[in-house]
């Protein structure tokens, strides 16, 4: 039997983010541990002899023009490459908040990917669909294979899966944009300018409470200027650091998004419950991650 047209694109929580400098394109050399979460945006894909796309569910109205979505972006590239690549319509349910640090339209775009590799026969290994997912955006190929893994260079370096422990996980995010590039930009470095830091430890291997130990030391760069930008972020982080038992809070790629870590599913469920409460505005969701 074929397999279904479906897949999950699930949100990408970078749980370190390390800058190591700017390069002279202008881009950021990063080292990030990055995981994949329970939760999603969900894409499927009729086939047809036209590329099109219909976006539906909570967050659509703010995932821009259709024509601009990171979707097609994706998929043309991939037909550019492809000689008579079959293509169709793709429907795609919107729940994660948009320019959120969750890398939610890198995840689309990665999903739209595997999605057209499985009507096609294509591996995901195939170099033109490597080369279509660096093109689209710099976390879209870290989200091919959304398993957890160390991401370096500008997003384009990607390690072997880690096959780590479980995180119980809260994810907040006050529902305010933040634009990445201004981001980075308030970092402030000049091309060619390194910063300087300790290489990444290791985590491959460790149990779920000394991989919390190891992420407890390190840090998202992107924090503090992302924080002075956007005040909320820190509203977010002070949140969770209250609820009972977060171990770790911290947020994910160029924010808004923060998460907290958990040593179970049910303490994560109340921290979640209750920011639902102080905060009824908000995205809040209790999850997975791994
Ligand atoms: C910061 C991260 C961490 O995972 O995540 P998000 O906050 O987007 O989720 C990513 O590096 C974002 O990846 P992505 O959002 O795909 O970036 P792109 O669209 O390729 O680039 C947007 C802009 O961000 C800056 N950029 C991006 C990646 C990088 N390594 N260095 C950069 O300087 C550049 O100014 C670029 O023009
Ligand atoms: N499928 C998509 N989902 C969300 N945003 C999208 C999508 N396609 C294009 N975009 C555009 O990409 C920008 C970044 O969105 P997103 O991927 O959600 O950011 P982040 O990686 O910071 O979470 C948005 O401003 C939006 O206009």
């Amino acid at each position: 039997m074929p397999l279904p047209l479906a897949t999950r694109a699930p949100a990408k929580i970078n749980l370190t983010l390390h800058v190591l400098g700017r390069r002279a394109d202008g881009y950021h050399d990063l080292e990030s541990l990055v995981a994949f979460a329970g939760t999603g945006d969900d894409l499927r894909l009729e086939p047809g002899r036209t590329l099109a796309l219909d976006v539906r569910g909570p967050t659509a109205p703010l995932a821009g023009s259709d024509s601009d979505n990171l979707v097609l972006k994706a998929a043309r590239l991939l037909a550019e490459r492809v000689e008579g690549l079959k293509v169709g319509t793709f429907h795609l349910v919107k729940r994660l908040p948009v320019a959120a640090g969750i890398g939610g339209g890198s995840s689309d775009a990665a999903a739209a990917l595997r999605l057209l590799a499985r009507l096609n026969g294509l591996s995901l290994t195939h170099p033109a669909l490597r080369e279509a997912a660096r093109l689209t955006g710099a976390d879209v190929p870290v989200c091919l294979e959304p398993r957890a893994r160390m991401m370096r260079g500008a997003g384009e370096e990607i390690g072997p899966p880690l096959g780590l422990p479980r995180l119980f996980a809260v994810l907040v995010n006050p529902r305010v944009p933040v634009e990445t590039p201004a981001v980075f930009r308030a970092l402030g470095l000049r091309p060619g300018e390194a910063l300087p830091g300790a290489r990444h430890p290791a985590v491959a291997g460790l149990s779920a409470n000394a991989l919390v130990g190891v992420l407890q030391e390190g840090r998202n760069d992107l924090e503090a200027p992302a924080r002075a930008l956007q005040p909320l972020i820190g509203e977010a982080l002070g949140l969770l650091r209250d609820t009972p038992g977060c171990r770790l809070a911290r947020m994910s790629g160029s924010g808004a998004t923060a998460f907290g870590l958990y040593g179970d599913a049910a303490t994560a469920a109340e921290a979640g419950r209750r920011l639902s409460k102080l905060r009824p505005g908000w995205w809040v969701r209790a999850t997975s991650l791994r």
